[in-house]
């Protein structure tokens, strides 16, 4: 089985290429937050290896106000040299960036809370000291620290007031931030919302100020909304590996890059190793101790199995006939599922030339027809199809 790496999809829009935008790999920050998340020093520095040999562009970290061992693990990670640029997560306070630039990373994500949610029950600040907060912390660093890369993010986004927003974003962008972060921290957005508020905030920023999105999958849109940011002109996204996080967590890193691939596959082959998912998939799955889910994008065990009549037909004759994204270039396979009631003659014609038995076309829907009524009691594994077709070829 052959297949043709499928062309960018056809259609109005024109293909989104790969070298717009980049990930914030977020495993390390994010990734932290999520329930079994609990990362040792010495699996910091395997996953930030592994991030780094995928080819992702930035890694996010922890904030050293966590505590003196975290502090410890941020140098630790910035004395590797990886080619994956560090940031480290901040709040917009003296204390934590003061803390921050001394651990050698090459940036810092600072962040504050701009709904009225936050302004009430997180910090308890009005806009104006927002931005106050900020023209300070942004200003020092500036003028201490003019090489690291700073980005500057009005937490729970979507719930804030479009003019507070824009009075933020436009004081940011004029301080001189690398980037602004839009963050869906409930995960309440829509892509049509994430589409239009990119769009927005684009008209209020300067021209080369970069663009973050950060989404939550409560309401199941952390992909669709991380490729609408893209489409809207974000330039940085957000994601963790298996989408690890808060509550049910983030935009997953397999996601993203599967949704990425079909506008624009030599762009993403360029641009990472994308064999080595499976390997990051892994390695999380077993530091949390939890399976990677049965329907995972592109890694999960079902996530390119095929099992009717109909598609095994064509899938034998071409498997893009049923797959969007050619399992191989994930480094992953596919499952031929052929002995089970929706099974059809196609399917169980190919699996007898695999086993070179050759059935004329009356056997062939005799014996078809048995597998289908056998497997009404129970889908046959491959050893018993295999035996079955060697019985009934010359019976
Ligand atoms: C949506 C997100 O994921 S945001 C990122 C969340 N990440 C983290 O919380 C990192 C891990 N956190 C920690 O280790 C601790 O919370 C620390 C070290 C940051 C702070 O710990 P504590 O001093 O014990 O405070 P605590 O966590 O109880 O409360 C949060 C404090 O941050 C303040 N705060 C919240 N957001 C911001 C902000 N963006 N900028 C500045 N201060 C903020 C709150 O006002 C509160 O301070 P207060 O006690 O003076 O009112
Ligand atoms: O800093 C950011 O942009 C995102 C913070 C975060 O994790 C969130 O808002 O969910
Ligand atoms: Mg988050």
């Amino acid at each position: 089985m052959t297949q043709q790496i499928p062309q960018p999809a056809q259609s109005t829009t024109p293909p989104i290429p790969a070298r717009s935008w980049a990930i914030i790999d977020s495993t390390l920050r994010e990734g932290e937050q999520f329930a079994r998340g609990n990362f040792k020093s010495d699996d910091k520095v395997e996953v930030a290896r592994a991030l780094d040999a995928f080819g992702a562009e930035y890694i996010e970290l922890t904030t050293p106000m966590v505590s003196a061992q975290t502090a410890c693990d941020i140098r630790r990670l910035a004395g590797l040299n990886l080619n994956a640029k560090l940031l480290t997560h901040v709040r917009c306070h003296m204390e934590d960036v003061q803390r921050a630039v001394d651990t050698g990373v090459d940036g810092l994500d600072l962040l504050f809370g701009t709904s009225s949610f936050l302004r009430e029950f997180s910090h308890g600040k009005n806009i104006g000291q927002i931005i106050e907060s900020a023209q300070t912390v942004i200003g020092w660093l500036k003028t201490h620290h003019p090489q690291l890369e700073l980005r500057f993010s009005a937490e729970d986004t979507f719930r804030s007031e479009e003019t507070d927003l824009m009075a933020v974003y436009r004081a940011v962008s004029d301080l001189g931030v690398d980037r602004v972060g839009l963050a869906d921290t409930v995960g309440v957005a829509t892509p049509r919302q994430v589409y239009a508020l990119v769009r927005e905030v684009r008209n209020v920023i300067r021209e080369g100020c970069g663009i973050e999105f950060h989404g939550h999958n409560d309401t199941g849109c952390a992909v669709s909304n991380a490729y609408e940011a893209v489409e809207a002109g974000a330039t940085h996204i957000d994601t963790t590996i298996l989408g690890i996080g808060e509550r049910n967590g983030i935009t997953p890193l397999g996601g993203f890059l599967a949704r990425m691939f079909t506008f624009d596959p030599q762009g993403l082959v360029d641009k990472y190793n994308l064999e080595l998912l499976p390997e990051l998939d892994n390695m999380i799955a077993r530091m949390v101790g939890l399976p990677i889910p049965w329907n995972n994008y592109l890694t999960g065990e079902f996530a390119y199995n095929h099992k009717a009549g109909m598609h095994l037909k064509a899938i034998y004759l071409n498997p893009g006939a049923y797959e969007a994204i050619p399992p191989g270039a994930f480094g992953v396979g596919r499952r031929i599922q052929a002995a089970s009631k929706v099974t059809g003659k196609h399917a169980i014609a190919y699996k007898a030339r695999e086993l070179g038995l050759h059935y004329g076309e009356d056997a062939l829907r005799r014996v078809t027809d048995h597998i289908k009524a056998l497997a009404e009691q129970g889908d046959l594994d491959d050893a018993h199809l295999e035996a079955l077709l060697r019985e009934w070829v010359s019976a």
